[in-house]
């Protein structure tokens, strides 16, 4: 648990949001996280999400996974946008969907390092997703149809779900601190790792030169018993010591969320399942509607905590459990 230490008769008369993320300027800290799929959500997938995300003046981190090609999210909108990459076996298909990315002006690439298998999500495999509406949304966004057809990852998994056999065909589990090497050698791009939870691991991403950190547990999706996100952040933003920004992800659902990581160190949040939620609900209006939400909420929250700006936003607005437990010692 977390509370929130407000400080009074300072001057909120008027509120900045505003900040920046590698030299990036943003409205607010508020980004959309990388979410697979957005067909499942919204006939028209991510190019909605994208837009509305360009209405808010927001970054979004368009996933590897998306089901529309990253071209069409690159031209529906002109607004600031990161790609997400997972590392397949074939390192060819990543660095093709690298190269594209650079073209249509993604600004940074967010490697996603808490997936060298899929974790057994129990819901997916009692839901059944069938394996032919998922090759139906899923594959088009590569534009690599023909490429997949012939792959022969249709390997019946009868204890896990298709997602599962399709991550296991596909994605390369041999991945380490040396492929950042590889990364860097087939992109300018500013690389991203996400999914850090650990001070040990951050200290080796900023040794390797990597141009920020999203500590994550995948909004929990890949291992039971991974840490709250909020409850390892100060840990990982201690062992970076300023060298390079740190976000994070994960339960951020409330503007005091969002304050609460900023408070901590946080650069940065990014936002999974609402904006899925708000997608489905209402498709751009429905993510203009989250997002905006969050925005006033964090705006509110600012004002009555006596933080007029972002940079204004300090370790000493929030109290941990620990503070607690040190201040009884
Ligand atoms: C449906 C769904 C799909 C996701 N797909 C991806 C993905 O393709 N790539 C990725 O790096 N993270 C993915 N994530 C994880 C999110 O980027 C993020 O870490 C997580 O959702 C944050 O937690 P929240 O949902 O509580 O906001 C996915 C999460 C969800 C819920
Ligand atoms: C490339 C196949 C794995 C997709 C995993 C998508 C994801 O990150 C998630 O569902 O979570």
């Amino acid at each position: 648990m977390h509370r929130l230490r407000p400080r009074i008769l300072v001057d909120v008369s008027k509120i900045d949001m505003s900040t920046t993320l590698l030299g990036y300027k943003m409205q607010s800290p508020i980004i959309v996280a990388p979410t697979g799929i957005h067909k499942y959500a919204h006939p028209e997938g991510e190019v909605v999400t994208a837009r509305a995300a360009a209405a808010c003046n927001t970054l979004m981190v368009l996933s590897f996974s998306s089901s529309r090609k990253l071209e069409d999210v690159a031209s529906s909108c002109n607004s600031l946008r990161f790609y997400q990459l997972y590392v397949y076996k074939n390192r060819e298909v990543s660095a093709t969907l690298v190269r594209r990315a650079e073209k249509y002006g993604f600004k940074a690439i967010v490697l996603t390092v808490d997936t060298p298998r899929l974790g057994r999500r129990e819901k997916d495999i009692k839901n059944k997703c069938p394996l032919s509406f998922f090759l139906y949304i899923y594959l088009p966004s590569f534009g690599l149809f023909s490429f997949y057809f012939s792959y022969s990852f249709i390997a019946v998994n009868f204890c896990g779900s298709d997602l599962e056999a399709f991550a296991s065909q596909t994605l390369d589990p041999s991945l380490c601190w040396k492929d950042i090497e590889w990364l860097r050698s087939i992109t300018s791009l500013p690389i991203i790792l996400k999914g850090i939870t650990t001070a040990e691991d951050a200290i080796n991403a900023v040794e390797l030169g990597v141009s920020g950190i999203v500590v994550s547990n995948h909004g929990a999706r890949q291992l039971d018993y991974s840490p709250a996100t909020i409850s390892v952040l100060e840990e990982v933003v201690k062992a970076v010591s300023g060298a390079v920004p740190v976000l994070l992800d994960g339960g951020v659902r409330r503007g005091t969320d969002v304050f609460k990581a900023l408070a901590l160190g946080a650069k940065a949040v990014l936002v999974g399942r609402p904006i899925l939620y708000g997608l489905a609900a209402k498709g751009e209006n429905g993510v203009k509607s989250v997002i905006k939400m969050l925005q006033g909420e964090l705006e509110l929250t600012m004002a009555l905590c006596g933080t007029p700006s972002i940079n204004a936003i300090t370790r000493k607005h929030v109290q941990t459990e620990g503070d607690i437990l040190r201040s009884l010692l």
